[in-house]
């Protein structure tokens, strides 16, 4: 008896209440404890389960486990105290399957042997643990060993489950931390109010305008959302800049390569934007001799997917080249597109699209620059759209998703300081590092 008051008593002054999944004990567990007067209050049921089918019936076991590991085995016991946790309110259950004799297993498992699992819910999360013993004695001694074993380790494992929970909310802390940190660095912020945000970048491009000397503001208009925006930003500032009394224009620039498959999509930004002036500069030519001449100037080119990734870029250096003319002759500033979600995956063209002046979309998620978008009164199919680079020729309209091995919707959970996966924080916080270089200045001597 001692031993069950004893654990009467842990379950009690913790407030656990148990449940167990029983095969060769079956019922024995619950019928020891509730020997205990008073035991009642941490008891939530217990569920002899013998044969393979009544473990998948009633706690969900699944018979590829019972087929790959045994019907004894630390899996199988694992998923029946799994199937209890599930199927009930107790914040602990107990499993148990083995063979108590006299007669042997379909398998060569010794008889006394019993694959135990504790299972514990702690905070939302289920924290499991196994083991494996063997009892000596007839059938019924087996048994009962093997009964008063399971709740014996169960106060070890308890604490067990509490310091992991402990260091695993120890971790989460750290994490939001990291990801705090990288918010403030980028700029980022969890809410904001559209319309203020408009009328405040809106008014940005407007004083850099004025106190850099420029007339014009230049960018190029892709079809996607942050061009969009950012173009609709720059017209919206050069008419304010004019009622002021300023000189201003806003130069739009269509820049295909070739021929563009989603031009439709820009056509319809720049029917939104209503710039003041629209430039067409096909950068195929520039960008297809550049690269022919780089071949016959000695570059060595490995195959067909390292050729269309050089000639990406050279694309987005391109389109810079052509904005960055055209601001030259006109005393513009070209306007960037970069926000807070790419920055942080480093998802841009160094000097390329990276390149810029004036950079109104800093600091935004992907979800607030459709919010812009959509508070703006862009056409909802270009607020909508999955973002693409569009840079190879390859794969046309490869979607950034892809490219990035993350979602926006988890690069934006992650800006906004929400919890994201495990998976998606080391993705994010490992690009973020090995892409430092493209958000730094050059590197210089000490
Ligand atoms: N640790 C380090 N410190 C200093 N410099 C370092 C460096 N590691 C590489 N570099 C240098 O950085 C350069 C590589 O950077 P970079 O040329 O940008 O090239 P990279 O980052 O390799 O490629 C650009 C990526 O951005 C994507 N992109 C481009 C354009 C637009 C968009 C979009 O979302 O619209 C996306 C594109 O799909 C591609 O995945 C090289 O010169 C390399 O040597
Ligand atoms: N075909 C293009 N014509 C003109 N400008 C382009 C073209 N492709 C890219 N750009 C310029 O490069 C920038 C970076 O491209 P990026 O794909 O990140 O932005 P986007 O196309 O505006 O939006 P999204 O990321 O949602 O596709 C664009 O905002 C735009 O200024
Ligand atoms: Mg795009």
């Amino acid at each position: 008896m001692e031993l069950l008051d004893r654990i009467t008593d842990y379950l009690i002054d913790n407030e656990l209440t148990l449940a167990t999944a029983e095969s060769c004990t079956a019922g024995l567990i619950i019928s020891e404890l509730a020997r205990v007067p008073g035991s009642g209050q941490s008891i939530d049921c217990g569920l002899g389960v013998y044969s393979p089918q009544s473990k998948n019936r009633y706690l969900g076991v699944s018979f590829d486990t019972i087929e790959s590991h045994g019907l004894t085995s630390e899996a199988v016991a694992s998923e029946m105290a799994a199937g209890a946790l599930n199927n009930n309110d107790a914040d602990v259950a107990l499993a148990n399957t083995g063979i108590a004799g006299p007669n042997p297993g379909d398998d060569d498992t010794p008889i006394g042997t019993v694959c135990f699992a504790w299972a514990f819910r702690q905070n939302g999360d289920h924290h499991h643990y196994c083991e494996t013993r063997r009892f000596d004695g007839t059938r019924n001694e087996v048994r009962l060993a093997a009964a008063h074993y399971a709740l014996e380790r169960l106060p070890h494992y308890h604490r067990l489950c509490l310091e992991s929970a402990a260091k695993g909310s120890e971790e989460a802390r750290s994490r939001q931390a990291r990801q705090r940190a990288i918010g403030v660095q980028l700029h980022a912020r969890s809410e904001i109010d559209p319309q203020h945000e408009i009328e405040r970048r809106r008014d940005f491009l407007c004083r850099k305008m004025q106190e850099s000397g420029q007339t014009t503001l230049v960018l190029g208009i892709s079809g996607g959302v942050d061009s969009t925006v950012a173009g609709r930003l720059a017209q919206l500032a050069v008419e304010k800049r004019r009622e002021q009394g300023g000189q201003a224009r806003f130069i739009a620039m269509r820049l295909p390569y070739g021929v563009q498959q989603d031009a439709d999509d820009a056509d319809k930004a720049l029917d939104f934007i209503q710039p003041d002036d629209v430039f067409d500069v096909n950068i195929q030519g520039a960008s297809d001799t550049l690269l022919e001449s780089l071949v016959s100037g000695g570059l060595t080119i490995e195959d067909a997917g390292q050729r269309d990734f050089v000639l990406g870029n050279i694309k987005a250096r391109q389109r810079m080249v052509a904005q960055y003319a055209v601001a030259g002759a006109r005393g513009g500033l070209v306007i960037g597109t970069d926000q807070a979600a790419e920055a942080l995956m480093g998802f841009f063209t160094k000097y390329g699209d990276g390149a810029c002046d004036v950079a109104p979309l800093t600091g935004l998620n992907k979800r607030q620059v459709r919010q812009l978008g959509m508070q703006l009164g862009a056409p909802k199919a270009l607020v909508t759209k999955a973002p693409t680079a569009d840079l190879e020729s390859l794969a046309p309209q490869k979607l950034d998703e892809e490219a990035l091995g993350v979602s926006y919707e988890e690069i934006d959970a992650f800006l906004e300081n929400r919890e994201v996966s495990s998976q998606a924080f080391e993705t994010i916080v490992t690009t973020y590092r090995r892409t430092a270089h493209k958000r730094d200045l050059p590197i210089v001597p000490d």
